[in-house]
């Protein structure tokens, strides 16, 4: 097979993970701890930017990442004017879903892409509307006692024990679930690194 392009994920996100694999690409992951609490956007949009951004240009200048296209990535939920990543515990889990039920949010998923051979740079964030379910206050003390959401941004899974909560998706999926890869198809492509050649 022609010489592979290197191909790193700057994040230690599971489900990124097992998406791009599930898509036939196996990313070396390199998690770029980047401080996403310090920073500041104008809207909830734009902080996914940003922040996916911010990963991607951390591990991209690191030595182990020389010669490899990279890619950073970051989901916010928008609800109801506010921006919400992972809850910070199990308290604010359950008020948030106490809030949410019936209603709608929109998760954003930054994407941001560096190709390290030449310093190219391309990225845009996703965003997909999520309808929550009428849950029941025993259905939401159940799924906040399971831990999961509080390991996710918006405190909700569509492909986990919360896909009984989600009444349904306006957009891609995957962007929900931490990556869109028709998104990511275009990026590639506008870097000059067709998709299927990160096949594995
Ligand atoms: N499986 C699954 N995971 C979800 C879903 N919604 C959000 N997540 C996860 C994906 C990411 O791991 C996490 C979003 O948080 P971040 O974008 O800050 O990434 P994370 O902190 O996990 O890793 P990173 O900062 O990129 O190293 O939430 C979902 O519907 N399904």
């Amino acid at each position: 097979m022609a010489d592979q392009v290197r191909f790193v994920l700057a994040s230690q996100s599971p489900a990124r993970l097992a998406s791009l694999r599930a898509a036939g690409l196996d990313p070396e992951v390199i998690v770029s701890g980047v401080d996403e609490s310090a920073v500041q956007a104008a809207d909830t949009a734009a902080l996914a930017g940003i922040l996916a951004r911010l990963k991607c240009e951390a591990v991209a200048g690191r030595d182990a990442a020389s010669g490899a296209v990279v890619l950073g990535c970051d989901s916010v939920l928008e609800f109801e004017r506010q921006t919400w990543g992972k809850p910070s515990g199990p308290a604010d889990a359950i008020a948030r879903w106490r809030r949410m039920r019936g209603r709608s949010g929109v998760l954003h998923t930054g994407h941001w892409l560096i190709d390290t051979r030449n310093d190219a740079a391309v990225g845009a964030v996703a965003s997909t509307t999520v309808r929550f379910a009428e849950v029941t206050d025993d259905e939401i003390e159940a799924y906040v006692a399971t831990g999961e959401p509080l390991q996710v941004a918006g405190a909700f899974t569509i492909d986990g024990r919360g896909g009984p909560f989600v009444s349904g998706v306006d957009g891609d999926p995957g962007t929900v679930v931490g990556v869109s890869l028709p998104l990511l198809r275009t990026l590639l492509a506008g870097l000059d690194v067709p998709i299927t050649t990160l096949w594995r």
